[in-house]
């Protein structure tokens, strides 16, 4: 386990071989002591650059994330290739990114539970899909499917906006009986998306969806929540209320999906919202940057040595220093929030908005299970004194989850190719002040 950043004395975790305490401890095995697991739609994203009238003439519709027949996705293929538009190809997928964020962030293990081709054909889709995850993200639970995985088409516009078209192939075939409950109930975090429900009558990934939910509930492992686009929210957000109440613990949103579920514009006050059926949310808002909101424990709570910030909630970040906690493992639970700007303001030029939203809940993921890991290692350590969920407190989880996003604006694909730079692994180094 790499450790979301370096400490100052206070936070510093002895990750040095020459620390004598964890000499005393048994070596690592090659199998991980902590991991996430995730459940995906096994996709690759087909990138091209189309008008809006191309948009229009295959049924789509802009900016959304829409379910295509076959012979329209083979008809939108051919037309591609054609007119030469296709620009980039890469593994994609809302959870499979974030997995192999994670692992490239931590550099340990995460698990991605899915289908894959049981034929794998080199230079393929299923092959290219391989070849592009983090050799950290563990395939061997992949369900074997006769058929194909899932086309992305990703359409962006001269504005750049994207519009997907999604080719199925057998994405949706897991089965129930494919969920590892072991791996799952030694899991930090089981992390799903909401489009996991958008399948055909009949078709299993739901029940496979809810069967990993059953694990997770069974050995208290926190369940994450991707919204992934706001009109699969829309259809019905009462639904998702009720959903997120009884299943979900942490909740990621952009600001869009937040407004389609709760009715609320304010990313703040959507979030806030949340919280009633939720432990923790983290809502990205684009060029607003991102917010957080969270439990703490009442006693622990820490003042912040930030401006306080105005807002919906005036100075709502006064305890952003404080770490998250589940509510049900509160004595006192108070709500705690924190915003931060986008790093440096953004990147000069966006390469790519895809997967923006997904790296900063890798981050969000790698300091929950820093925190299960140290737990584990250094179980007496004063930052175990309660059962917090995160390592690190809201307003450091938010710097860090940014840092992401920002590294995904800057390059072409929603996976990281590389993680941070470690110069900048200080999250309270001035660097994050200039
Ligand atoms: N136009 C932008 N300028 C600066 N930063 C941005 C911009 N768009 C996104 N970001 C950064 O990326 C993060 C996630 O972006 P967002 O578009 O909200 O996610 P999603 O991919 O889920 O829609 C934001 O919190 C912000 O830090
Ligand atoms: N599992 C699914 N993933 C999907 C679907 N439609 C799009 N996507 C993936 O989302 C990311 C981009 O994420 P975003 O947070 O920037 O919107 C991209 O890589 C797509 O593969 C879907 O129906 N199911």
């Amino acid at each position: 386990m790499k450790f979301p950043g370096k400490r100052k004395s206070k936070h510093y975790f002895p990750v040095s071989n020459r620390d004598p305490l964890l000499q005393q401890s048994p070596p690592e095995s090659e199998q991980s002591a902590s991991w996430v697991v995730g459940i995906d739609q096994t996709l690759v994203d087909i990138e091209a650059r189309v008008d809006d009238d191309f948009v229009r003439r295959y049924g789509l519709s802009l900016g959304h994330s829409l379910v295509i027949e076959d012979d329209v996705a083979e008809a939108l293929y051919q037309e591609l290739v054609r007119e030469n538009l296709i620009t980039h190809q890469f593994a994609g997928g809302t959870i499979g990114n974030t997995m192999h964020n994670y692992s490239v962030l931590a550099d340990d293990r995460s698990v991605l539970l899915g289908v894959m081709c049981n034929n794998i054909e080199i230079g393929g889709y299923a092959y290219r899909y391989l070849c592009n995850t983090s050799s950290r993200t563990d395939l061997n639970y992949l369900q074997g499917v006769d058929g194909a995985i899932g086309r992305c088409f990703t359409l962006i516009n001269e504005h750049g906006e994207r519009t997907f078209a999604i080719s199925p192939g057998q994405m949706n075939q897991l089965h129930a009986e494919s969920i590892p409950e072991s791996t799952i109930a030694g899991a930090s975090a089981l992390v799903l998306s909401a489009y996991l429900v958008r399948c055909k009558e009949g078709e299993p990934m739901p029940e496979a969806s809810m069967q990993a939910i059953d694990y997770a509930k069974r050995y208290d492992v926190p369940v994450v929540l991707t919204m992934g686009t706001k009109f699969v929210v829309a259809d019905d957000p009462q639904r998702w209320q009720t959903f997120l109440r009884d299943h979900v613990s942490i909740l990621a949103m952009n600001e869009e999906e937040a407004a389609a579920l709760t009715g609320i514009e304010d990313p703040l006050l959507a979030a806030d919202r949340a919280l009633e059926w939720v432990d923790l949310v983290l809502c990205t808002a684009g060029p607003q940057g991102l917010y957080m909101a969270a439990y703490t424990e009442d006693e622990a709570k820490r003042q912040t040595r930030q401006p306080l910030l105005p807002g919906a909630i005036a100075e709502f970040n006064q305890y952003e220093f404080s770490r998250a906690i589940r509510r049900h493992e509160c004595q006192q639970p108070l709500r705690i929030y924190s915003h931060i700007a986008p790093y440096m303001g953004g990147p000069e030029k966006i390469m790519n908005t895809n997967g923006a939203g997904d790296g900063a809940l890798a981050a969000l993921l790698h300091d929950i299970t820093a925190n299960r890991y140290h737990r584990a290692k250094v179980p007496n350590s004063s930052k175990h004194g309660y059962h917090w969920l995160t390592y690190s407190s809201l307003s450091q989880v938010c710097k860090y989850a940014n840092r992401v996003s920002y590294q995904v604006l800057n390059q072409h694909s929603p996976r990281l190719s590389r993680g941070l730079p470690e110069r900048e692994d200080s999250l309270e180094e001035a660097y994050w002040d200039r």
